[in-house]
């Protein structure tokens, strides 16, 4: 399928979105984000895929939301249309997914790298979240998943005053999770993404749903709920098959079953 904003590969087993709108910092216009959205359905519908990257361009993983597209919307626009909503199709993706990120990552850039599972950065990657400079403020969840990732002196800090993050300093807040050359970013990223996919999906995508309830719910709640998908692993044929292996010393096959 080809599409005008991104570009969609399979590697393996692993799916690779590439943001592509080299011309405006692949800055997110309703079109690119109707195709991540249509590529992410194709990638969570393909049994074949285990895990998924997201990616954009060396200079930029993404400029924030198109200024142009969105500088004559009303509120009518905004409300009825139910603006921004659609971006957050990431965030419910159940497969496993990557933020690679090198360059820019701004505005809505930042949110939707952090609607992905984790983040990893190029050494020129650049975090912020600018709207307070354009007379609006975070609205693809900024307020909220930044001050998770990173607590709230800096979230506010940044939020109110538009300062952007370097990859170290976003490493060192806990916002990324490792820091790599960017000439070695995507391979690594997709290494990454390709040990994931290696193992049974199913328990990939419940060990995801389990830690993603931590930012939901209270701490003995959260317990209570792995604890329940962990005893329901035993019913996999997969659990099946990564102890045996391991007593067998052999490598596991699982089967997602
Ligand atoms: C999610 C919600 C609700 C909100 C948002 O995300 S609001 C947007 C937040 N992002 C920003 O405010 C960043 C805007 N961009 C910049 O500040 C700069 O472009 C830069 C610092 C990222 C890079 O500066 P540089 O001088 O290297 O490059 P430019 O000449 O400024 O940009 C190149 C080219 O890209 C267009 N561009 C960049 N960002 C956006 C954007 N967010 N929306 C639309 N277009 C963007 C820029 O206009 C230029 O194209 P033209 O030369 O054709 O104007």
């Amino acid at each position: 399928m080809a599409y005008d904003n991104i570009l969609v590969e399979k590697r393996g087993k692993v799916g690779l979105i590439t943001l592509n709108r080299p011309n405006a910092l692949n800055a997110l216009n309703s079109v690119l984000i109707g195709e991540v959205n249509e590529a992410l359905a194709g990638f969570e519908a393909d049994d074949k895929i285990g895990s998924v990257v997201l990616t954009g361009s060396e200079k930029a993983f993404a400029a924030g939301a198109d200024i142009k597209e969105m500088s004559s919307l009303t509120y009518m626009d905004a409300y009825k249309g139910d603006f921004i909503t659609s971006w957050d199709n990431v965030s419910r993706f159940r497969k496993p997914i990557i933020a690679a990120v090198a360059g820019y990552a701004l505005g809505g850039g930042c949110e939707l790298a952090m609607m992905c599972d984790f983040i990893l950065a190029g050494e020129n990657a650049r975090f912020g979240q600018p709207e307070i400079t354009l007379g609006v403020m975070p609205g693809a969840g900024g307020t909220q998943r930044l001050t998770r990732f990173v607590g709230k002196s800096k979230a506010m800090e940044m939020c109110l005053t538009g300062r952007m993050m370097d990859a170290q300093e976003a490493e060192r807040s806990g916002l990324v999770s490792r820091v790599l050359p960017v000439d070695e970013l995507v391979d690594e990223a997709l290494k990454v993404a390709e040990k994931i996919a290696d193992f049974s999906l199913p328990i990939t995508m419940m060990t995801k749903e389990s830690v993603n309830r931590a930012y939901e719910t209270t701490l003995a709640e959260g317990v209570r709920f792995e604890r329940r998908l962990f005893h329901a692993m035993f019913a996999s044929e997969d659990q099946k098959e990564g102890m045996a292996a391991f007593v067998e010393k052999r490598a596991p096959q699982f089967r997602n079953k």
